[in-house]
């Protein structure tokens, strides 16, 4: 497969880091996941736009414009082929002798790669479980960063419990899972953490706001406790390889509407008219 490094098109064989890269040393760098279907990015504005407020937040210039790297990231889509799948693509500080201090003078270093990814449609229909777990993370979860070893930790707990994502908490107020937004619906209005330093705004989560704004479900931004989490009628997971994920279990106790919920049901429905409309498949 073909790999885009630093604007050059390569065989993947041929893409190797160097040992002082900054991403490489001290997880220096951002990153976005963005979803391919029909061979087309979904959602790639807003994922662009986080990238760069990332790298703003993180003082790394990306050395392209939003414009730029959409024609090249399409290009590298077309190189692969590919139809369903994943893009990933990361930029770090630079390649520079190792020292925390920034380097005055160097380039950052871009990787983007695409890979095959069917839709989780068993996961769709039949639910996954969770574990709960304290989020120990840094309070910059805002910054889709590289520094990803908290949410690595958590997401092994989950696999070593045999479950499929992990629910963090602090203070006994849930945040976010590893690698998703955490939602739950009760009496037919959902509820999520507020966008803040302590998650990272999902694309997916956005775009479940704006398709419960456009369709009279009633959503609302604020904290929720584990208590709320363990009573809540529905409870589901979203990400961009997730999608809307229903919650069926956590720490092995039914969630109360069994596998999917009416209002889950309706997401899931409204997400796949959203991703036709965009992506016309
Ligand atoms: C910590 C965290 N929270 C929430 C999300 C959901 O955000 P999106 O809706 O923008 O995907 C992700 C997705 N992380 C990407 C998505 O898939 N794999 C990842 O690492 C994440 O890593």
């Amino acid at each position: 497969s073909t790999v885009l490094m630093n604007g050059e098109f390569i065989p993947r064989e041929e893409a190797k880091v160097d040992i002082e890269d900054r991403g490489y040393q001290f997880g220096d760098g951002i990153y976005e996941v963005i979803r391919v279907y029909n061979g087309k990015m979904f959602m790639a504005k807003e994922h662009l736009e986080r990238l760069s407020a990332s790298s703003e937040k993180i003082g790394i210039a990306t050395s392209y414009s939003i414009s730029e790297l959409t024609i090249l990231l399409e290009e590298l889509i077309a190189k692969n082929s590919l139809s369903t799948g994943i893009l990933y693509m990361q930029f770090t500080r630079g390649v520079s002798p190792r020292n925390h201090s920034y380097p005055e003078t160097v380039a950052p270093a871009f990787v983007a790669y695409t890979k095959p990814l069917s839709r989780p449609l068993d996961n769709l229909e039949n639910g996954v479980g969770t574990i709960t777990v304290e989020d120990i993370r840094w309070s910059r979860c805002d910054i889709k960063s590289l520094n990803l070893l908290g949410n690595v930790m958590a997401k092994q707990k989950a696999a070593e419990a045999g479950c499929f994502e992990s629910i963090q908490y602090r203070d006994l107020s849930v945040t976010e899972g590893s690698s998703s937004n955490i939602w739950i619906v009760n009496g037919g209005k959902i509820r999520t953490h507020e966008a803040n330093q302590f998650i990272l705004n999902g694309i997916t989560r956005q775009k479940i706001i704006q398709l419960c704004e456009e369709n009279g479900i009633e959503v609302e931004e604020k904290a929720f406790s584990i208590e709320d989490l363990i009573d809540a009628d529905e409870v589901f997971l979203s990400s961009t390889t997730a999608e809307v994920t229903p919650i069926t279990a956590v720490n092995n106790v039914p969630v109360k509407e069994g596998n999917i919920g009416e209002v889950t049901k309706k997401l899931q429905d409204l997400f796949v008219e959203a991703i036709v409309g965009e992506c016309g498949q």
